[in-house]
Parts: C-alpha cells; structure tokens; sequence
C-alpha cells in the first residue's frame, strides 16, 4: 500500500480528539432562529433551502439531512469545524434540530452561486485560471489537515461570479486520512471516481481529490460535459481507458498487484493512449491551451501516486496570470 507525497502524517501530529469523531460532543443552535425561504435543491442525504437568520437578518443555507446514521453526522460536523476558517471551505454557522421531525440541519454561510451548467459556457480563459486555482487551495488546505474530500465535482463548488467567490461544499463524503487504513471505494460521483476507486483499490489517499478535479477541469477547458460520461462504474473505467489507453492501466494494475473484477471481461477493449490534442478544437481552442493541457496530463494519471498534487499544481506556469493578478491585487 503506498503512501501519499505528502501530509501521509497530518493526523498522527493532531491530538486524538481531533479526527476522533465518534465522541464528538453537538452544541445545538436553536432552530426557531432560521426562516426557510425557498428550495435550492437536493442531494441523495439531504435537501437544501436559502433561508434567513432572523436575528442578523443575514441570508443563510439551511441544509435539512435525511435520516442517516448519527456517526455520519457527527463526522462532517468535525470535519466542518476542523477547517473552519480554511481557505474556500464553506462555512457551518450552526447546527439545528427539527422539534417535530428531529431532523438534523447544518446552517452555512449563503453563497449567491450560479448553477455550473448555465456559468461554466461563460468563463473566460481567466476565470477558468482563476477558479481552478481558488479549487486547489481548498484542496491543499484540507489535505495538510488530514481530510480528503472524495466527491469534489461542479456541483459541490459554489461560485459567485460577480463576487468572484469560491466555496467547496458537501463534506458528507470527507474523511480523515490515515497511511495503510484501507478505505470505501464507494464514494465521490461516478464521472469524477478516480481510478483507483473503480479498480477496488482501497488504499487510496488524498491523491482521489486530484483525479477529480482533473475530470472536472478536463469538462471545462474542452467544454464537455462530463469529460468521462460512464453508463456505470464498469463502463466509467471503459470511458478512462478510451483515453489513457488500457496497456497504461494493466501497468497500473500491475504496480499494485490488482487484479480487474471479472464483470470487466470483454468491457474494456483495446485503446491507444491518446493525445490530449486531440480533443482541442474549434470552439474550446481559447480555454485549451498548452498549459491547461500540460497541467490536466500531470492530474488525470492512473498511478494515484504520480499524480500532482494541489501545492505542486498551483506553481504551474498555467497560473502565473493568476498569481500576478493576486501580487497586483495584494500591494498595500
Ligand atoms: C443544490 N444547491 C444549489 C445551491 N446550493 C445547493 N446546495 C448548497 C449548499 Br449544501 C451550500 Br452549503 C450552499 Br452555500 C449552496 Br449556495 C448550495
Ligand atoms: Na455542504
């Protein structure tokens, strides 16, 4: 089982009562304080509505959780408060109970966010920098405190695009990263599960966080979306493979010593690696430049272990615009 490039020892320099979730002690706020205003959506754990806390009169999120299981809870309320404060976490404001339904609800900060179906067909080359870098800043932060996303996707980044505001959202999946504890390979949502969750490798680490992000990034520099689009997760390996092609997988198999559920037989064919030029054209030429594919070439790699991680990423020359315009923007 190999370990991560970095952080593998996060947790071990943290007092135990840190990621030791399960004794987790709840300060409930009161629910009578939160007016729902409208529906924003819902998830498969939960429904989400704007709502209003009457005694600032401030705009908040009200996140109503289905009934899971408390441990669950418990651990996304400790994984909230750990990286409270972090940079482009969203911020847990409170936590409620429903008197009639006993329903558990998180209040978060509100975010004006623009659904990423109707905001990404409008981004510059710029925003799209931008964004990104704003995305892996998220990420190193919360890796150097131990915890792994594991669903990062365009629906759990929040984006307000006059504010220029980012939030990584849904920390139902989070968890804590030990080296050699072996972890669900049922987790983050099926076009952005890395390889390593599709070949039953449970030894994974923070690097699954890079794999997602890269097909996330690969949907908006060559604008489709979803950039791997599988039927299911047999079939989402196949549409991986159409890319990286299947002798670099059966290398990546072999370095871990795995071997394919037999359900892959006759799935996955025989593909050549392509070149990531040959997903440029016309209409995505202008965010699909050079430096955007040579950065998404060091994420989307099968060997977890190889991949770039989010420090390494933002010292890519892809964003020497964005941290020029950060120096600008930060002279007193
Ligand atoms: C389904 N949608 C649409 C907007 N939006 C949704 N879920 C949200 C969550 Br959870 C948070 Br926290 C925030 Br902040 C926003 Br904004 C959210
Ligand atoms: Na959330």
């Amino acid at each position: 089982s190999s370990k991560p490039k970095y952080y593998a020892d996060a947790n071990l320099k943290k007092s135990a009562e840190y990621y030791d979730y399960e004794n987790l002690e709840i300060e409930w706020g009161e629910q009578e304080n939160y007016e729902v205003i409208r529906k924003l959506g819902r998830g498969k754990y939960s429904e989400v509505f704007e709502g209003i806390n009457s005694l600032n009169n401030e705009k908040c999120v009200i996140k109503v959780l289905k009934p899971i299981r408390k441990k669950k809870i418990k651990r996304e309320i400790s994984i909230l408060k750990n990286l409270s404060g972090g940079p482009n976490v969203v911020q847990l404001l409170d936590i409620v109970k429903d008197p009639a339904s006993k329903c558990t609800s998180f209040v978060f900060e509100y975010v004006n966010n623009i659904d990423y179906r109707e905001l990404y067909p409008k981004l510059s080359d710029f925003d799209v920098r931008f964004y990104i870098f704003e995305v892996l800043k998220a990420l190193d932060f919360c890796h150097s405190q131990g915890i792994m996303h594991r669903d990062v996707k365009p629906h759990n980044i929040m984006i307000d695009h006059e504010k220029k505001q980012l939030r990584l959202i849904d920390w139902g999946l989070a968890e804590y990263y030990f080296p050699g504890k072996d972890y669900n390979v049922r987790v983050a949502s099926r076009y952005f599960k890395g390889p390593e969750l599709l070949v039953d490798y449970q030894y994974y680490d923070y690097s699954l966080d890079i794999w997602s992000l890269g097909a996330m990034f690969a949907g908006m520099i060559f604008k489709k979306e979803p950039f791997f689009q599988g039927n299911d997760n047999y079939d989402q390996l196949e549409k991986i493979a159409r890319v990286l092609g299947t002798n670099e997988l059966y290398d990546y198999l072999n370095t871990y010593n795995l071997e394919l559920d037999p359900k892959f037989e006759g799935i996955l064919g025989k593909h050549t690696k392509k070149p990531w030029s040959k997903f440029v054209n016309n209409d995505n030429k202008n965010l699909a430049v050079n430096e955007a594919i040579d950065l998404l070439s060091k994420m989307l790699v099968y060997d977890h272990a190889q991949r770039i991680t989010p420090k390494e990423a933002m010292q890519h020359a892809y964003f020497f615009p964005i941290l020029q315009y950060h120096e600008k923007n930060s002279k007193p």
